[in-house]
């Protein structure tokens, strides 16, 4: 975790980017840009840095041009921008900060307050990365946590309402948990959740969203899959868990599917359908998949 952080410089001259990548360079990963397209460029291509240094009198995209489009893009915009200028106006300064940045630094250049400005906004930035990871990620596992889950789903729905492609859910909740607490203690019990939590990941696409719903009920939401595609990804699923063996335990889990009702059909509407499903699963046996009626 104690990885350096990364520090994207934009200027269009080769010196200034020599200047600032000298001041920096043994605190920080320094990567450059001599243009703002390619700035943008570099972004999109990912991965993100964590603090952009941006000079602002560029040819053909100036500085407020490259801030603007960062700030609208929903992936970039939470980089903090600090501008580096010869333009050292109020007027100026006041522009830039309106459109988001968080520092603007007027040359010539002076080391001390480059790095003591860059080291704030890296701190704040990588303490907004650790404070949002743990809002939206499980504790125990690791996986994303209820709430992360419903934020995330109800775009999801709307989306897939809109765009006319498909969505399935599955609930999936570990038979007889209780016992394994009651027998091998609540350590051994976090243990099999976060080895169930790992082995889901492991199944996960780009697009599918992995989430501890409860205590021992996970969700895994399908983007671009139907009914048909859900049941065999569950089935892998099922299987992959019982074949697990965590702490040594045999484990099994019992899988509600419900796919998005075409229409007009809310995510709480179609977890109902998908927990009534796992309620059928765990009567019918445990260990099983059963799909919810349409
Ligand atoms: N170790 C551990 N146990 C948890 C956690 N959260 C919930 N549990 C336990 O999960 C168990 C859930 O038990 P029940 O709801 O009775 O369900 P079950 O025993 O799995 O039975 P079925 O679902 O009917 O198969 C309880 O014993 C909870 O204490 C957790 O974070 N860690």
């Amino acid at each position: 975790m104690n990885e350096k952080a990364t520090v994207l410089v934009v200027d269009d001259s080769a010196t200034n980017i020599q200047v600032l990548a000298g001041i920096l360079k043994n605190d920080y990963l320094v990567k450059v840009a001599n243009s703002g397209q390619r700035c943008l460029d570099i972004l999109t291509a990912g991965p993100l840095p964590d603090l952009l240094l941006l000079d602002i009198d560029m040819p053909d995209m100036d500085g407020y041009e490259v801030c603007r489009r960062v700030k609208a893009d929903s992936d970039m915009s939470k980089i903090p921008i600090i501008f580096v200028t010869g333009m050292d106006s109020d007027d100026n300064e006041e522009y830039g900060l309106t459109l988001g940045a968080v520092d603007y630094i007027t040359k010539p250049i002076r080391p001390a307050i480059v790095q003591a400005r860059v080291k704030t906004q890296v701190m704040l930035k990588k303490q907004s990365d650790k404070l949002t990871f743990l809002a939206f990620h499980d504790q125990l596992t690791s996986v994303y946590n209820r709430y992360f889950m419903l934020e995330v789903a109800g775009q999801k729905v709307a989306r897939t309402l809109r765009d006319g492609h498909s969505l399935s859910l599955l609930l999936l909740d570990i038979d007889h948990f209780k016992q394994v607490n009651d027998q091998h203690g609540h350590l051994v019990g976090d243990q099999v959740l976060v080895a169930m939590a790992q082995k889901l990941m492991e199944f996960n696409r780009k697009d599918d969203l992995v989430a501890r719903f409860g205590g021992e009920e996970f969700i895994v939401l399908l983007d671009f899959c139907d009914k048909d595609s859900a049941v065999k990804k569950a089935e892998i699923l099922r299987q992959a868990i019982e074949d697990l063996m965590p702490a040594g335990l045999k484990v099994t889990v019992s899988i509600g599917i419900a796919e998005l009702r075409s229409g007009k059909e809310s995510f709480n509407d179609m977890l109902k359908r998908a927990d009534s499903a796992l309620y059928q699963a765990k009567e019918q046996g445990r260990n099983r998949v059963v799909v919810a009626i349409d």
